[in-house]
């Protein structure tokens, strides 16, 4: 299991002991892969990690000296211990060798769909779910206050929920967080949806109707995160892209910068956020683009030009009573 996916993981099961654990997330919990490193073929007694200098338990002593002896069990028995060996290495490499491909490959969707086949924690048929995408610094946030005010959104942003999380005295991920938004990287995604939808349900929990409309600024940034949430929390309903050129994003951003003290409102961190957002999440708009769930938006012009567009085709798509 990788480092980001053991972190995942570990966050998950923290996040959702420290903040009330939904029925979703420990079903989530349950679902996750289960360690698949070297652990899995280690007797019980075998040691993890390397105990040269201390006494090893005797039913692994037994077995090392088995394994370098050539079959013999010393005690003048000729018992043959390498064609196990073999069929458990071969075995164990095997199940390596898939585990990396399934690792490398994109989630299938129908696969998704199919298989476990949780029901989401929200019903789309209570509650509104807007993705809300663009570059860093294409003005999602802005937007999202002027929906806010118009629509009655819950706004919710990934990024500002993970830096409250990375800022949380005690949180056990407040390095992993920092270092990711330092380097513009993406925080394993049990911790992003896990963090989405715990606000959801407190949103939800202190406006007394189950009937609620998010809009979902910065997420889902990588396909992952995408089918997570909309297996585990609630299906989207659409996606508000908003489309703007590097360079007006970069003037954004550093002008920002001068104020914000966000850590990654630098030329270095912004260049590393572009190639993420190239990258890993223009295929998440792609993917729900081909989907027919895309609204784009020219984010060039002025927050008020930009808002018009937002709201005509915001209206124009679901009408006024979405
Ligand atoms: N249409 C616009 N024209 C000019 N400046 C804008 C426009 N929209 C937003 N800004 C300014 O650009 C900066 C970035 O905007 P905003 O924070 O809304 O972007 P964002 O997409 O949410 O960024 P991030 O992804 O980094 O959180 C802010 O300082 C904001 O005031
Ligand atoms: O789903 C997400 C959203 C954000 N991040 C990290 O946070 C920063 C900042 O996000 P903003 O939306 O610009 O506030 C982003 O660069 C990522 O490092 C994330 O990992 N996952």
């Amino acid at each position: 299991m990788s480092v980001a996916a053991a972190a995942g993981r570990q966050a998950w099961r923290q996040l959702a002991r420290n903040s009330g654990t939904s029925a979703a997330i420990r079903r989530t919990i349950s679902s996750l892969p289960k360690p698949s490193s070297s652990s899995q073929f280690r007797p019980a007694s075998v040691p993890a990690f390397n105990t040269a200098s201390k006494a090893v338990p005797r039913f692994a002593q037994s077995q090392y000296r088995s394994y370098s002896s050539g079959g013999s069990s010393g005690d003048g028995t000729q018992v043959k211990f390498w064609p196990f060996v073999l069929v458990l290495a071969a075995g164990s490499g095997g199940w390596v060798l898939l585990l990396n491909r399934q690792k490398n490959m994109p989630p299938n969707p129908k696969q998704t769909a199919s298989s476990s086949k949780p029901t989401p924690a929200f019903s789309p048929s209570e509650v509104t779910v807007l993705f809300v995408l663009g570059g860093p610094g294409a003005g999602k946030g802005t937007q999202c206050a002027n929906l806010v005010k118009d629509f009655k959104f819950h706004h919710l942003s990934a990024g500002d929920l993970l830096r409250a999380e990375q800022d949380r005295p005690g949180s056990q991920y407040g390095q992993l967080i920092k270092d990711c938004i330092k380097n513009g990287a993406i925080v394993p995604m049990e911790v992003t949806v896990a963090l989405l939808e715990n606000a959801m349900a407190d949103a939800i929990a202190k406006s007394g109707s189950p009937k609620a409309r998010f809009l979902i600024d910065g997420f889902p940034r990588k396909m992952d995160q995408a089918f997570q949430f909309e297996k585990v929390v609630c299906p989207a309903k659409l996606v508000l892209f908003f489309d703007c050129p590097e360079e007006v994003m970069e003037r954004r951003l550093l002008e920002r910068g001068k104020t914000s003290g966000r850590a990654d409102d630098n030329a270095e961190s912004i260049r590393k956020r572009f190639r993420t957002f190239i990258e890993t999440s223009m295929p998440v708009v792609e993917y729900y683009d081909k989907e027919g769930k895309v609204i784009k938006i020219d984010a060039t012009p002025g927050p008020k030009e930009v808002y018009e567009d937002v709201k005509r085709k915001l209206v124009g798509k679901l009408g006024e009573d979405f």
